[in-house]
């Protein structure tokens, strides 16, 4: 059967990944650095959820899929600007509003709740 995945919250940002080797953050996905709908999902059939990625322009590009681990660190490094580490890389979050950072970091600091 199809998964159910319910969407706890969504918020515009720009996702942006760390590029190690350049010291600095690069839009995440293929071309310009563009504003996202980022939502978090949960699945409650396995109490699991994800934070997906989609570009609002041109073609709702999937730029992230990144499974939420119990226990991962969120770390708001400024209002706007909020980041954390996974297997292999480290994703940023730059919020269009500080409204769109409160309200994805209460959907993160939930969900890691539930975990
Ligand atoms: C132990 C650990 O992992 N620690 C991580 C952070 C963390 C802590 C705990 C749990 C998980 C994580 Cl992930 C860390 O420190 N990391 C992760 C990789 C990079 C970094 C390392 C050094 C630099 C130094 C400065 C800062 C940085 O990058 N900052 C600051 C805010 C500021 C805001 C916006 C963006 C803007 C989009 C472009 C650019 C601009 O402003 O031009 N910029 C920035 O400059 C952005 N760093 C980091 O975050």
């Amino acid at each position: 059967f199809g998964i159910i995945e319910l969407s706890v919250c969504s918020a515009r940002a720009t996702v942006m990944v760390y590029d190690e080797t350049g010291k600095r953050w690069v839009a995440a996905g293929t071309g310009a650095q563009v504003i996202s709908r980022v939502q978090i999902y949960h699945n409650p059939t396995t109490n699991s959820f994800r934070v997906v990625g989609r570009k609002m322009q041109p073609d709702q590009q999937v730029v992230m899929n990144c499974p939420i681990a119990k226990g991962l660190k969120y770390n708001q490094a400024t209002a706007n600007f909020h980041q954390w580490r996974d297997s292999r890389q480290v994703w940023g979050l730059n919020f269009s509003s500080k409204e769109d950072a409160t309200l994805f970091a209460n959907g993160m600091m939930h969900a890691l709740e539930m975990l």
